[in-house]
């Protein structure tokens, strides 16, 4: 079956596969990459607080001259505003330049205490984040549903949630998370994640599905063989992987020429599924982004 351009959403609406990623896309570079990609006809663009250039990643809205209703915004609430969501929802609709989002995460179940060190990123003075142990995500979430309800954001889901952490949501949830946004490669298919999200009817969507900067993903002998097999870049293969699942994928790219192909979503036969699927389990198996918050995150193994 053709990898679909369109998913559902667990509130009906519908979210394109393909997103543009814009972590680490440079003040300077992120405007003109958001512009050319909704002028590409991406029509998804995945942004956070703590990337610190959604004023930029707004103005590139504006530039493209792409009408606002036709376009998926996503942010994600930064740890530090935990406490206090409706204000980190209003600091990314300022920045943004928009007065309401497709989608909005939180961006990890960790409340983070501001103090002198740092507004986003504090520490403690033995270097250790200044994480608030004692916050309860549940609080966090209801939050959540009320901004919700206030039309302000038509949906909301969570990002880096492992099973634990979903378990304990779902005892006080009153509204599905629509959204889990997490690592997700052949060097980390998290097939449990997976099962648990299918069953619930939360949408998984892939960061990093190009390595990000870390994993060896795109010269990895496997991928190539199957992006030569099917006459396409590793890039495609990697991108396409998740589209074939029925999982919105999130390429990040500020250079013209991959921006486009980045786009290009191929059909790969279950052969090659599988193959890619089997990857972490021969000994492949790595996760690249795991913020040092000093506790466990319930992550399992990489498999
Ligand atoms: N919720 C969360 O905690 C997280 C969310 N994310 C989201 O997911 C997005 C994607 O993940 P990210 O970690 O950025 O990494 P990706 O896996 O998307 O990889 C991005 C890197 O690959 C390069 N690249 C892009 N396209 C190609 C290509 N076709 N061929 C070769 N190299 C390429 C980019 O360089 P260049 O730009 O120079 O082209 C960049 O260095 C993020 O930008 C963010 O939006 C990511 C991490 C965590
Ligand atoms: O979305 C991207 C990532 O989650 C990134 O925002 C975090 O890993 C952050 O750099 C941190 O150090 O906590």
């Amino acid at each position: 079956m053709a990898p679909a351009s369109h998913l559902k959403l667990n509130t009906g609406a519908a979210i394109p596969s393909v997103g543009l990623g814009t972590w680490r896309s440079e003040p300077g570079e992120v405007r003109g990459a958001v512009a050319f990609a909704l002028k590409q006809g991406y029509r998804h663009i995945d942004a956070a607080l703590i990337y610190g250039n959604e004023h930029e990643v707004g103005q590139g809205i504006k530039d493209s001259g792409v009408p606002r209703e036709e376009i998926f915004l996503t942010s994600k609430l930064w740890n530090t505003h935990q406490p206090n969501v409706t204000e980190g929802l209003q600091k990314s609709l300022d920045a943004l330049g928009t007065d309401y989002l497709d989608l909005y995460l939180i961006h990890w179940p960790v409340r983070l205490v501001p103090n002198e060190t740092s507004e986003l990123l504090p520490v403690n003075p033995d270097g250790t984040r200044s994480v608030d142990r004692s916050w309860d995500q549940s609080e966090t979430w209801r939050q959540m549903e009320e901004v919700y309800k206030s039309g302000k954001v038509k949906a909301i889901g969570v990002a880096n949630w492992s099973i634990p952490y979903l378990e304990e949501l779902r005892k006080t949830w009153k509204i599905v998370p629509a959204v889990n946004q997490v690592e997700l490669h052949p060097f980390l298919p998290q097939h449990k994640l997976r099962e648990y999200c299918a069953k619930y009817g939360i949408l998984l969507e892939a960061y990093s599905p190009l390595g990000s900067a870390g994993a060896p993903l795109m010269s990895d002998d496997d991928i190539q063989e199957i992006a030569k097999k099917n006459n396409v870049s590793p890039a495609t293969v990697l991108i396409s992987y998740h589209v074939n699942k029925g999982v919105v994928v999130l390429p990040k790219s500020v250079h013209e020429k991959r921006i486009v192909s980045n786009k290009d979503v191929v059909e790969l036969s279950q052969e090659d599924l599988n193959l890619l699927d089997g990857l972490a389990a021969r000994g492949k198996a790595k996760r690249i982004n795991t913020p040092l918050f000093g506790w466990d995150l319930g992550f399992d193994d990489c498999t």
